[in-house]
């Protein structure tokens, strides 16, 4: 049996930060990740004035609940869709003149849902170059809330984004949501503004929240169950076994479902109150699996999918195309470069059992690109990532885990 100790969660992180910067006093964030993402988060509150300091391993943060400190900010989100969707929510109630840019690829993003419920709430926010595209500017004067209706089909971040703002608006807020995606993203902001001292209530799609005030506190942040995906999926690929720790039963992230999908393919799988073992038994079998609630694992399961003894049809995965790269193509691309059938519609993806040959993996700057075919790497020869470097959005070290893992487990074969 393996353990790997996986690093904090990417949103958990991302959260903690915003709802401790709006608190009163100072938060202590325990084992919060460190990667590309969370310090363009981090440097993101500094920038806005907030003091956050380093403390061995913790993260500090000063809260303001008033707003952010400083009175004029650039913002720069790099690739990190979390600081470009909610850092704009938490600069609106505010006071001062804020611009949020960011990386070629997060200014292709998607934001527009998001600025018009801004602006609709009373901010004055203009978009200085392609309309519901970073980069923007917002001279914020407060936002006095109330009720708006919100389309969330695209990215759940919007919704995210104003409900962590909501109790810092005069009125409070009142969404109601129109549709929705990756939803157990939204109930993890529900449980940590409860975790910071604020409640929502929650009827059907529509989500209210008072004027309220956040407490700082100490906050332990769990691990990040998209990366644990791909230790999981390389113990059923292989037929070993992985344990991942502080991912049980309790665990805040839709993503730890992952390993439903691995069980549904023949994989063992056991989830005990505070850790997750994965063990494959030498056979996956094909299935078809609605992934809307978990769609950042779609790339790990279509990598493994080939290995299967049928195919492999994911559904439900619209939005897939608006992350990092338009990810059902890349994935589309990539195993097909590896000489494997592939089809795909506007939100699903259907995968064909085959051997693969070896193929450069382009990764199109995407760290779950860069992990998932790793992963399909352990069993295919001659795989070889042509930029190793993008899983630094979200995990920096993953190359020298997975190589230990890969030594432990005396396998062959190349992956970054
Ligand atoms: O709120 C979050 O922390 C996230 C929500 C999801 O995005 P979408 O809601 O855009 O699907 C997910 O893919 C992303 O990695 C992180
Ligand atoms: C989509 C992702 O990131 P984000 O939207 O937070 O940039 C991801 O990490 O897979």
């Amino acid at each position: 049996m393996t353990t790997v100790q996986v690093p904090g969660s990417k949103s958990v992180t991302a959260r903690a930060l915003f709802l401790a910067a709006a608190a009163d006093g100072t938060s202590r964030l325990r084992a919060a990740l460190d990667s590309d993402d969370t310090q363009a988060f981090r440097d993101g509150l500094r920038t806005l004035g907030y003091q956050v300091t380093e403390a061995g391993d913790d993260w500090l943060v000063d809260g303001r609940p008033a707003g952010p400190p400083a009175p004029d900010a650039d913002v720069y989100c790099r690739d990190a869709g979390t600081a470009a969707r909610f850092l704009p929510a938490l600069a609106a109630v505010g006071h001062g003149h804020y611009r949020f840019d960011a990386s070629a690829q997060m200014r292709r993003r998607p934001v527009g849902p998001l600025a018009t419920a801004l602006r609709d709430l009373g901010a004055a926010l203009s978009f200085a170059d392609a309309e519901g595209h970073l980069p923007i500017g917002i001279a914020a004067n407060g936002l006095r809330g109330g009720r708006l209706r919100l389309d969330a089909s695209v990215s759940s971040q919007f919704l995210t984004a104003l409900l962590m703002a909501a109790p810092l608006m005069t009125d409070g807020l009142t969404i109601e949501v129109t549709d929705l995606v990756s939803r157990p993203y939204v109930e993890m902001t529900v449980t940590m503004m409860g975790d910071f001292g604020v409640s929502v209530q929650t009827v059907g799609n529509t989500f209210t929240v008072a004027p309220q005030r956040y407490v700082a506190r100490v906050y332990d942040v769990e691990p990040d169950a998209s990366t644990a995906s791909y230790f999981f999926a390389a113990a059923a690929l292989t037929g070993r076994t992985v344990t991942v720790p502080g991912l049980g039963k309790n665990a805040m992230q839709g993503d730890v479902r992952f390993v439903e999908a691995l069980r549904a393919m023949g994989a063992e799988v056991v989830v005990e109150e505070n850790r997750t073992t994965v063990t494959g038994t030498g056979r996956l079998s094909g299935l078809t699996v609605n992934m809307r609630d978990i769609s950042d694992t779609m790339p790990t399961l279509a990598a493994i999918a080939p290995y299967a003894d049928g195919p492999v049809r994911i559904e439900d995965v619209a939005n897939t195309r608006v992350k990092e790269c338009d990810r059902l193509e890349a994935c589309a691309t990539n195993l097909r470069a590896m000489g494997i059938e592939v089809a795909t519609g506007a939100d699903w993806i259907e995968i064909r059992p085959g051997t693969p040959r070896p193929a450069l993996i382009d990764c199109h700057a995407d760290h779950r690109i860069a992990m998932a075919f790793s992963v399909a790497g352990l069993r295919a020869d001659g795989l070889v990532l042509d930029d190793p470097d993008c899983v630094r959005k979200t995990f920096p070290g993953f190359h020298r885990v997975f190589g230990d893992l890969r030594r432990e487990w005396d396998l062959t074969g190349q992956h970054g």
